[in-house]
């Protein structure tokens, strides 16, 4: 007897590779699943051209379809991109119910035909652009590109190669066009997962560029009574991205974050112990609050909440407010 699976996604190539991911974990994991992908289209994933904001942000442009699919009892559970699910706000009905071994948390640095690093780094970034929607990126890499001019980029991790490679302008909400773009920021998992690791020119270490909470990590969401899927998702839970979900995930938390806050957060474990790095950084990369801990790994709530409330006491909470969306 089959039990079959069904597993809510988007249809990008990234979010189809992390969910055939899912499903082959489970199959490998209990040989009497029949995991099937379900295809979603989210209005996030539709309109390339927006900013996030109107859509109601990461959160609600691309997870709150296939949310709500799930509370009507369509699905036994969903694929997320860990970094993509909003933490300071609960779905009551719904729980992590399982997160994947984590890919690589960094950012990397792809580059147009014809630029090389050395150049970006010789010019400060001077008359280069650099595509990225993230805050965050963007503030750091004018800590490393003083000079470069950061553009607005975005859509599917293979559109944006494809953009950068075909030199591409990106349309703005106003109409206007800005780019094309010199290079992109990106996160090293997304670009592994559509396929493009030979165009990697750097990876960026934790201190040149912090990831943001839960980079790398694929989650798999489950509604609460669904107790035979969550079994079944325990057995492909790992436990050391769990412990990296939970302290990165608490300092977002604890800072109240919007979806477009400037926060990193990253956590390493390195035997019993977890050192917790985090920075909250200003819109115009002038300023970066940074806070760093070890404690024990088996208590990541913890460590997360003293980290994020050293980063209140510095400052932390004007900046956020700052940056949060009208
Ligand atoms: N916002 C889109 C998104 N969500 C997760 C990833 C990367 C993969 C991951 O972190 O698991 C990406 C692309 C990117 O940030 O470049």
């Amino acid at each position: 007897m089959k039990f079959p699976v069904r597993i809510g996604t988007r249809k990008s190539v990234m979010a189809l590779a992390q969910t055939e991911d899912i499903a082959k974990q489970l199959s490998a994991a209990a040989s009497e699943l029949d995991p099937q992908i379900i295809k979603f289209e989210t209005v996030g994933d539709s309109d390339q051209i927006s900013k996030l904001l109107p859509h109601g942000g990461k959160g609600g442009a691309f997870v709150a379809e296939i949310r709500a699919a799930m509370l009507r009892g369509e699905l036994h559970c969903a694929m997320h991109s860990l970094k993509d699910m909003p933490a300071n706000e609960e779905t009551p009905g719904l729980i992590v119910a399982a997160t994947l071994a984590r890919d690589p948390a960094c950012d990397s640095l792809v580059l147009r035909k014809g630029l090389t690093l050395e150049e970006l780094k010789k010019s400060r970034g001077k008359g280069y652009t650099i595509g990225t929607n993230a805050v965050r990126r963007a503030a750091y890499a004018k800590r490393l590109f003083p000079e470069v001019e950061v553009i607005h980029f975005r859509g599917a991790a293979d559109s944006r190669m494809r953009k950068l490679d075909n030199r591409e302008k990106q349309r703005m909400p106003d109409g206007s066009e800005v780019g094309p773009a010199d290079a992109l920021i990106m996160a090293r998992a997304g670009i592994e997962r559509v396929g493009f690791v030979d165009r990697i020119a750097h990876d960026f270490t934790p201190e040149e560029m912090l990831p943001a909470a839960g980079q790398g990590i694929v989650a798999v969401e489950c509604p609460v009574h669904e107790w035979k899927t969550r079994q079944y998702l325990a057995l492909i839970d790992n436990h050391q991205s769990r412990l990296c979900c939970d302290a990165e995930r608490e300092v977002l938390w604890v800072l109240n974050g919007h979806c477009n806050s400037p926060i990193a957060a990253h956590s390493v474990i390195t035997g019993d112990e977890m050192t917790l790095r985090a920075s909250v950084l200003d819109l115009e990369g002038g300023m970066f609050i940074e806070a760093a801990r070890t404690g024990p790994a088996n208590r990541p709530r913890e460590l997360g909440r003293t980290v994020g409330l050293e980063l209140l006491d510095k400052g932390a909470a004007a900046v956020i407010e700052k940056t949060r969306p009208e």
